[in-house]
């Protein structure tokens, strides 16, 4: 059972107030009852621009502003991702904002600062690399970039055709050297030789992690099973928080994303499914639990859904969460829409293949049960129980 949401009218934020007049410290709190307060503390300021003495609009610097501003966005997508039950927040940009009222500097103090899981710190350092991608290139000197871009290849095709071919599931085969829940997975990792592996045995697509930081990934790894003549579709897996990332992934080759609803609101999910059809790619969209599911569900132009086993905050995984996500209306719209369903994480066996099967997935995504094998080929035919490969 998840906690209720709190409702915005009671979520305590604190303030610390501190005298900027120097050498005269005086701290004390004042409590406020949610993000809008902090607008509203500033709409005063800019309101007594009268002659009294103690608020002046010069007071907030024209760099303050704009922090002010960026935490206001930021707090706002918290507060709408919030009502979607999103509970990942976003990074607060560059700590709290200062604020002035009269002689007096406002910080805000919470919890806010600090990632409240893996997932949480994941996206926060995300935010961080992308602000320092968009820095050293903005995305309309990237865009240029996509002219020289290989040609997509059809990603969703690619999986139901293996699964009319085999009558299992086709095989999404994930080429991951580490992981935050199980460390590293394979030392002597060599990306072209296993995406060459799995494409030989059977793979319809490859799942490429792109990460550094958390999985040791990166753009080079796609970038290096795509020259090296690997035919099997690629996903870009990756924390896509920006359609920023979705350009950068389109040009480093990639022929699908990652969308996780657990991190991004709906309107972000419609939006980026758009870039991501005008750009050719696929888009598989995450979900861990029913609330996501149905949130997915009532978006538009939603082809690909991927049902992660694992639970990202906690790293518990649990297969028959694919088939509790299936189960009843649920499965009944997912087929009335045509939706390929793609089981994640934790499948280890052909019984694991054979129940998500049953409970109504067309394709699975698999990395540490192949990649682990001294032959990750092999690997695949140990996880169905037999050859699936196209020889
Ligand atoms: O696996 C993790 O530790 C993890 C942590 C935080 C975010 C994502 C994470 N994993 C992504 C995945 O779910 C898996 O890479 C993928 O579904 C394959 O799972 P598996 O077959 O169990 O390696």
């Amino acid at each position: 059972m998840r906690p209720a949401l709190p409702s915005l009218t009671h979520r305590p934020n604190q303030f610390s107030i501190r005298r900027s007049i120097p050498g005269t410290p005086m701290d004390f709190h004042i409590r406020n009852s949610g993000p809008f307060a902090f607008s509203s503390i500033r709409a005063q300021q800019l309101e007594s621009k009268d002659g009294s003495a103690t608020v002046s609009e010069a007071a907030v610097s024209e760099e303050n502003a704009l922090k002010i501003k960026e935490w206001e966005v930021g707090m706002f997508h918290n507060e709408v991702a919030a009502t979607q039950g999103i509970r990942i927040r976003r990074r607060p940009p560059t700590g709290p904002p200062l604020h002035y009222v009269g002689p007096f500097e406002f910080r805000l103090q919470n919890e806010g600062n600090t990632p409240r899981n893996i997932l949480e710190e994941i996206i926060w350092n995300k935010d961080k690399e992308v602000s320092q991608s968009k820095e050293r290139r903005p995305l309309s000197s990237l865009k240029k970039y996509l002219d020289n871009a290989p040609p997509t290849r059809d990603f969703i095709g690619a999986l139901k055709a293996a699964n009319i071919r085999t009558g299992l599931p086709g095989l999404i085969a994930e080429v991951k050297k580490a992981s935050p829940s199980r460390g590293v997975l394979r030392e002597d990792f060599d990306p072209v030789e296993i995406g060459r592996a799995y494409e030989r045995g059977g793979a319809a697509c490859l799942s490429v992690l792109t990460d550094e930081k958390y999985f040791m990934g990166s753009f080079e790894n796609l970038q290096l099973i795509k020259n090296a003549g690997v035919k099997c579709p690629l996903l870009c897996k990756e924390f896509v928080i920006d359609a920023y990332q979705i350009y950068n992934a389109r040009i480093k080759g990639a022929d699908a994303i990652l969308l996780i609803a657990a991190v991004l609101p709906d309107l972000d999910i419609k939006y980026m499914i758009k870039i991501c059809k005008m750009l050719g790619l696929a888009a598989l969209v995450e979900v861990h639990d029913e609330r996501e599911m149905d949130r997915v569900l009532g978006i538009e132009g939603v082809e690909l859904i991927g049902i992660n086993n694992r639970n990202l905050e906690t790293f518990e995984v649990d297969i028959s969460n694919t088939k509790k996500l299936l189960e009843g209306e649920r499965g009944q719209r997912i087929h009335e829409k045509d939706i390929i369903v793609v089981g994640e994480s934790g499948l280890f066996t052909p019984d694991d293949i054979a129940f998500v099967q049953e409970a109504g997935v067309r394709a699975v995504l698999v990395g540490e049960s192949i990649v682990k094998q001294s032959d990750p080929g092999k690997g695949i035919t140990g996880l169905f129980g037999k050859d699936i490969s196209c020889s």
